[in-house]
């Protein structure tokens, strides 16, 4: 293998994130040569209409896994807050590179917090998780439908139709645009998404060369945090249709997860945590899924899925 492909989507923060990748591969493997090959998706396509209406999260991937079958690249570079609680037959993901910031970040030219925000004030987010967890904590915000990518999200701000927006921390660090922050809002005020600030690799499941070269850049600690987050989701059915929350953190061995499930409008959210040892992550995340289960989440889900919002 000298020539690896790499499939990624096209928007800035796409294209920053497969050339972060490539670079890594190319330090852990010298001499290899990495081309990136942009690809057109239909989450990028139809920009005006919720992600949870047109199909969830498995659509920014699928044209990736479809040119990996057609032999049109090795890989997938994705962020992994995008990748569906399971992965299609047939692929692997076999790396995921260091965390960068998992947290949101508050951007605002007038306040500096969410908490600042006057009754009536509109804050921009397509994303149920930040619009549940910030209606809870906030009831007097008025939250507005947000989409597009990072840059059109800050120009819609930029032009006055909302007052703050929240925007993952990583997206803006890694395009350079960190002077945008006001805050970056702790665990305590917004639970962080599945996996969010997390770069993951997929490549074909019979392909093992490829499987092996990328392991070489996989990071233990994100990998760990990665599975335990992913078990929750997975024991809930999470998809971009249900505000869903999962966040772990390791010290001395041991892994420490918060999840969340809850309604839409912050009426209700449903809290749980558990620590476990690192080396059984999934168990830890199914715990927590199995405990935001019994203490509610089972009604949220299957209303929300009466409803029409989930899949
Ligand atoms: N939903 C889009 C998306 N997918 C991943 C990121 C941020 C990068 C990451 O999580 O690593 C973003 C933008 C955002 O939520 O602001």
């Amino acid at each position: 293998m000298d020539r690896l492909r790499i499939a990624t989507r096209q928007s800035k923060l796409a294209l920053w994130q497969a050339q972060f990748a490539a670079d890594e591969l190319c330090k852990a493997h010298p001499g290899l040569s990495v081309e990136l090959v942009p690809l057109s998706t239909r989450g990028d396509e139809f920009q005006s209409a919720p992600l949870s209406q047109i199909g969830g999260k498995g659509l920014f991937i699928k044209e990736l896994e479809r040119a990996m079958l057609a032999g049109e690249a090795d890989i997938a570079v994705h962020s992994m807050k995008d990748l569906p609680a399971h992965l299609p037959e047939g692929f692997l993901l076999p790396s995921v590179l260091p965390r960068h910031d998992p947290r949101d970040a508050f951007i605002s030219q007038r306040y500096a917090s969410p908490a600042e925000m006057p009754a009536g004030a509109v804050l921009g987010t397509s994303s149920l998780r930040r619009q549940c967890l910030m209606k809870q904590q906030y009831p007097q915000l008025t939250v507005r439908f947000l989409r597009g990518n990072v840059q059109t999200r800050l120009s819609k701000l930029d032009a006055g139709e909302y007052d703050a927006i929240i925007l993952a921390a990583s997206g803006l660090d890694r395009m350079g645009l960190e002077g945008r922050i006001r805050r970056r809002l702790s665990p305590e005020e917004s639970l962080p998404s599945v996996a969010q600030g997390t770069i993951g690799m997929e490549c074909r499941a019979d392909d093992h060369e490829i499987a092996d070269l990328l392991r070489a850049v996989n990071d233990p600690d994100t990998w760990t945090r990665t599975l335990a987050e992913r078990a929750m989701n997975a024991r809930l059915n999470g998809s971009c249709s249900v505000p869903i929350a999962g966040f772990a953190q390791l010290a001395d061995h041991s892994i420490h997860l918060r999840g969340m499930v809850g309604w839409p409008n912050g009426e209700t959210v449903i809290r749980a945590e558990a620590r476990g040892p690192a080396d059984d992550p999934e168990a830890v995340g199914d715990q927590v899924g199995r405990e935001i289960i019994e203490r509610g989440g089972q009604e949220i889900l299957d209303r929300l899925a009466d409803e029409g919002h989930g899949a």
